[in-house]
């Protein structure tokens, strides 16, 4: 078998005396949705925060494609295609939608925002940008300004702004968080479009999609690794019906 895509090696974080993680080693694979699911406090963002650099953890390693990133801040690792897909704080409210992802784009392209440019140069930005938004569904909405659109699509929003970054793997922090049963229906059905061109993590408290999307869950409990595996195997994980799930959730 090829190596992960990512590898992850007794990685240890601690606050005092709370051990937020505690030798954690895991694997993703290129290609999977690995979802990361666990009780309140059990420490999954504090994990993905180390994944995409913006928390050094107190030791282990983090090996991506091949290579030791646990040196790199976040900068470095979305250059290399690891990114985090932020929340809504992070969207411009009074841009318009293709601004928000145009200005993602242009990062990513290595120059910093500016309100002027040749007209060339603009098209081009804003042609990746639409590419983005209508990867995500978006596109009939370019022109409004963010701050307008209904949360499920600032969800979208932020999920083309994430792809502008072109990732190989993408770091999804409770992507459905506060969606409605159809709007989560709708990223979930986005999420498994993706697939094919994005590897995922994600942290996702809705059962239900991590059920339905995940190829392989890790179940953080108290800071360490309890379980991983596929759904089916995890769902009947007697260690985690026990620390998490409930009989009657998983039934
Ligand atoms: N900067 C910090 N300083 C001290 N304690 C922290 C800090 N960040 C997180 N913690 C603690 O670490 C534990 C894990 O937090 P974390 O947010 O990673 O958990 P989580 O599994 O993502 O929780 P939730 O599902 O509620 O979002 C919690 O007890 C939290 O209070």
């Amino acid at each position: 078998m090829t190596d992960a895509l990512l590898q992850v090696r007794n990685l240890r974080k601690t606050y005092g005396a709370l051990k937020v993680t505690n030798d954690v080693s895991l694997d993703v694979h290129e290609g999977e949705i690995h979802a990361i699911i666990g009780p309140n406090g059990a420490g999954k963002t504090t994990l993905i925060s180390q994944l995409s650099g913006q928390l050094r953890p107190d030791s282990g390693t983090v090996i991506y494609t091949g290579q030791d990133i646990t040196a790199l801040d976040m900068a470095a690792r979305v250059r290399m295609g690891l990114a985090r897909s932020f929340q809504l704080t992070t969207l411009l409210p009074s841009f318009t939608v293709l601004e928000n992802v145009a200005v993602a784009v242009q990062a990513r392209e290595g120059s910093s925002f500016r309100f002027f440019r040749p007209a060339s140069t603009e098209r081009a930005l804003n042609d990746q940008a639409m590419e983005c938004l209508n990867d995500v569904g978006l596109s009939g909405t370019a022109s409004r300004l963010a701050g307008a659109l209904s949360h499920g699509e600032k969800r979208q929003l932020e999920l083309a702004i994430a792809l502008a970054t072109r990732p190989r793997l993408l770091l999804l922090d409770e992507p459905l968080a506060g969606t409605g049963h159809e709007e989560a229906a709708q990223l979930v059905d986005l999420f498994g479009r993706l697939k094919s061109r994005v590897t995922m993590m994600l942290i996702e408290h809705d059962m239900n999609a991590v059920f339905a999307l995940a190829d392989r869950v890790s179940v953080l409990v108290y800071g360490e690794i309890a379980a991983c595996g596929t759904p089916d195997a995890v769902r009947n994980d007697a260690k985690v019906r026990a620390a998490y799930l409930g009989e009657e959730e998983v039934a």
